[in-house]
């Protein structure tokens, strides 16, 4: 069955014709320039004949030879064509010809339709017989005028219709010509001819009018329209109104006509007596105002900005970034499905035979094959209940001797029930054959993910933006990491560094350090972490919080610029009606991926648990997306509040019903294979999917490719947040000082003004270590406290004071 499919497919395709020959650039200008010439020696060559065709008649059997001299311009080869062209051609039509040959050198040159120069040369060929039969018929006597093909032709109908009838039949063929060619109807003409008698009424009037001046009314309405037009003179007058009337219109309502019957009716003949009403003399001539369209200020200033810079470009600042390159991702020899007709025909008796033990009829059974397990659709009989094959699992793995067989009673939407069974030989689906998938490539999505293939073998690819947020759970070794990378590398080979970037947490610390590479392209981190990958659980607990921060700034930033989400802010701000003045700037989206949720919510519970709930509640419209990963997935790491806000769910195998549960509200996860074998859902049916295999070393070579290259000067820094532990309490204890304590003391005695936005500024601080340096200045008694807006209190006075301050601290 499915072998047969892509030989179908392969007969439909439809047969593309290759061209003849097909000339390249070079060929191109060689070839052009040779017709153009040769078109311009024709026309000399036919032009000179004119004069010069009798002298040189003599001489013409003796060609081609040195001794002979010609006349012609062109010489011997110009008067042997010239003879060929227009003596035994077609007379003086021959012109047309010479055009046709230079007009052939100008479409190659251009590289223009080959379709409209075969049919210049097709109506140029008919023309030029007419032309010359029309001379035949007028100079018989003067073979220049029609060359032999002229007079042959004319003699030869002469013969059969008369002198009378040959005049007709030219007639005919320069209607049939004109018709055609021109596309001329009689409508056509009878409306032309409308048109032209209009005008030349309305010239009438106006020349009565121009001949009675003195007409009172008229003569005060001329003096209306001068004064009028003496005062608009300073100012830009408007484009005349194009005339109500337009030239496509008649023509418009014509075309119809001629498909119409010969009687028309009902609406149509409504439409054809339209431009008969524009014949009325009493028509009243309406002239249509022009629409004025009001600009804002911003609209102008930002049309202005965009023409003269162009759309604001994100991807600038790293303008030579180069994607990775599919050659880093591995080819695998077990790719592609094999079937095997011995393996399909033995499940398929096996699973017949034991239904039918359980007196079950089957009408039909159907298979699909995919990378991992192959799905048999049957059809029951009549009035089997479905529960009742649902309960035969077990007997059905065992008569099948094979683990993770799945049933789905019914598959929603087919009618049909699907009994999934793991192939004998799986085969691995490489990140390679997802990534290089028209799907993948094509896909307009925000952050494009391909995760693997379905059981039908189609590439699976869903947005992340869409989803909006993640969960990911499966027992230990199952695929989970591998999982997490081919999200990462979905995302690496699709979105620019200046469009998204990761905020990775790490808590096993092995698993992602691979990314470090590309800190400054793609990862963000907090303004004074040194690594950008979190290992540490009181650091998350910062970055989450941070991340909240990042959000409400965003929101506010989306309330500014009245806009809803993400990407209508992008756009707004590419387009230039955003001002950077104002705060704005291009968003990137952010992706926070946890590696092991269980060991953070063991270790920080609710302080974990909180920022997490808000961001997976509010942050998907400002473009901050969570993918959570977790070995564990037990209802107390998987929380109720998580999982109401995470509506997509990975599940890979996992040891017990209730895990499965706890994942996708419902069992499969624990029937599957492990090695990616794995169940989405996004909210309503359960997918299965073969995860897109990518190894440990591919990541590494598309990480050391992107990291080779230019990069940010730093990550992209998150907004500052100070947690708990930096309150005043800890402050106290010297050993807890900020780093920048002796230096912010230094600041505030030099400048005698004890301020957290002088430290701001001074050390390019976020306000809350100001802040907290300025609690810890108070502390050490450098400044005094807090007064309402105003600078607090130095207590010290010169440097040599703070220092010996300081040193008696410290004993
Ligand atoms: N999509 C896949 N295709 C083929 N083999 C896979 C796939 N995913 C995982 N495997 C195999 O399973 C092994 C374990 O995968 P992985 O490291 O991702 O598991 P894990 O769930 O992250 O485990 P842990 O939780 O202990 O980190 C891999 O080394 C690989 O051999």
């Amino acid at each position: 069955m499915a072998k047969k499919k892509p030989k179908a497919k392969k007969a439909k395709e439809p047969r593309v014709r290759k061209p003849l020959f097909v000339l390249n650039s070079q060929q191109k200008l060689i070839f052009g320039s040779f017709m153009v010439l040769s078109g311009i020696l024709l026309f000399i060559a036919f032009l000179s004949f004119i004069f010069t065709g009798e002298a040189d008649q003599s001489v013409l059997s003796e060609l081609p030879s040195r001794a002979v001299e010609t006349e012609n311009w062109a010489s011997q080869t110009g008067a042997w064509l010239s003879d060929f062209f227009i003596q035994r051609g077609f007379g003086l039509s021959a012109f047309i010809f010479s055009g046709l040959v230079f007009l052939s050198g100008i479409f190659t040159l251009l590289d223009l339709k080959k379709a409209k120069l075969i049919q210049h040369w097709f109506w140029g060929t008919l023309i030029a017989l007419w032309i010359s039969t029309l001379f035949g018929f007028f100079g018989h006597k003067n073979d220049l005028l029609s060359g032999t093909i002229g007079f042959e032709v004319n003699t030869f109908i002469q013969a059969f219709i008369g002198k009378i009838g040959t005049i007709l039949l030219l007639l005919f063929g320069l209607i049939t010509y004109v018709a055609i060619r021109f596309k001329v109807t009689p409508e056509r003409l009878i409306n032309a001819f409308k048109k032209v008698k209009k005008d030349f009424k309305s010239d009438l009037n106006d020349a009565k009018n121009d001949v009675v001046p003195f007409d009172n009314n008229l003569s005060r309405e001329a003096e209306y329209i001068k004064t009028a037009l003496d005062l608009d003179k300073d100012t830009p007058k408007p484009k005349p109104e194009p005339p109500v009337e337009t030239k496509e219109q008649p023509q418009v309502i014509l075309d119809t006509t001629d498909e119409l019957p010969a009687e028309p009716t009902g609406e149509t003949a409504l439409e054809i007596e339209v431009p008969q009403q524009e014949d009325d003399e009493e028509d009243i001539a309406m002239e249509v105002g022009q629409i004025v369209e009001e600009k804002s200020e911003t609209d102008n200033l930002s049309d202005k900005l965009v023409a003269d810079f162009g759309l604001f470009d994100p991807t600038l600042e790293l303008g030579n970034f180069k994607f990775p390159p599919l050659d880093l991702l591995k080819k695998y020899s077990i790719e592609g499905i094999k079937i095997d007709q011995d393996e399909l025909e033995e499940k398929k008796n096996r699973i017949v035979e034991t239904l039918n033990n359980y007196k079950i009829g089957i009408q039909s059974i159907k298979a699909t094959i995919g990378p991992t397990v192959t799905l048999y659709e049957i059809v029951p009989d009549a009035g089997v209940r479905i529960s009742k094959i649902k309960n035969l699992e077990d007997d059905i793995a065992l008569s099948l001797a094979a683990l993770g067989i799945r049933i789905i009673a019914p598959i929603p939407g087919k009618g049909t029930i699907g009994i999934e069974v793991p192939n004998k030989n799986s085969t691995i689906v490489s990140m390679r054959s997802v990534i290089a998938s028209q799907k993948f490539q094509k896909s307009e999505m925000e952050l494009p993910i391909a995760l693997g293939k379905t059981i039908s073998n189609e590439t699976f690819v869903v947005d992340l933006a869409k989803m909006p947020h993640l969960l990911m759970a499966g027992a230990t070794g199952q695929g989970k990491s591998v999982g997490l990378n081919a999200v990462l590398t979905s995302l690496l080979y699709k979105k620019h560094p200046a469009e998204v970037k990761f905020v990775l947490v790490d808590p096993k610390k092995v698993e992602l350090t691979l990314f470090n590479k590309i800190e400054r392209h793609y990862l963000a981190k907090l303004p004074d972490s040194a690594d950008a990958i979190i290992t540490d659980n009181t650091k998350v607990i910062n970055t989450l919080n941070s991340l909240c921060i990042e959000m409400d700034n965003r929101y506010e930033m989306l309330k500014n610029a009245f806009c809803r989400n993400i990407a209508e802010y992008n756009v707004k701000f590419k387009a230039r009606k955003l001002n950077p003045n104002d705060g704005h700037a291009y968003l990137p989206y952010i992706v926070l991926v946890v590696d092991e949720f269980a060991d953070l919510i063991m270790t920080a519970g609710k302080e974990v648990e909180t920022p997490i709930a808000r961001l997976a509640q509010l942050a998907r419209a400002i473009g901050i997306h969570l993918i959570i990963a977790t070995q564990r997935p037990s209802v107390n790491v998987i929380t109720g509040i998580i999982k109401a806000n995470f509506p997509a769910r990975i599940a890979f195998r996992v040891t017990s019903k209730i895990d499965s549960r706890t994942i996708l509200d419902g069992s499969g996860a624990d029937q599957l294979i492990g090695r990616g074998d794995m169940l989405y859902t996004q909210g309503n049916d359960l997918i299965r999917i073969q995860c897109a295999f990518v190894d440990t070393p591919e990541v590494e070579k598309i990480t050391e490719f992107i990291g080779s290259q230019k990069a940010y000067p730093d990550a992209y820094l998150l907004p500052e947040y100070v947690g708990e532990e930096g309150g005043t309490n800890l402050d106290i204890d010297i050993s807890e000082r900020d780093k920048l304590f002796r230096e912010a003391a230094e600041i505030i005695v030099v400048a005698q003004q004890g301020s957290a936005s002088l430290l701001q500024r001074k050390l390019k601080l976020g306000y809350n270590r100001a802040g907290r340096i300025i609690d810890q200045l108070e502390a050490a008694g450098i400044v005094g406290g807090f007064e309402g807006s105003k600078a607090r209190q130095v207590m010290v006075t010169d440097l040599a004071s703070l220092d010996a301050l300081l040193e008696n601290e410290g004993q």
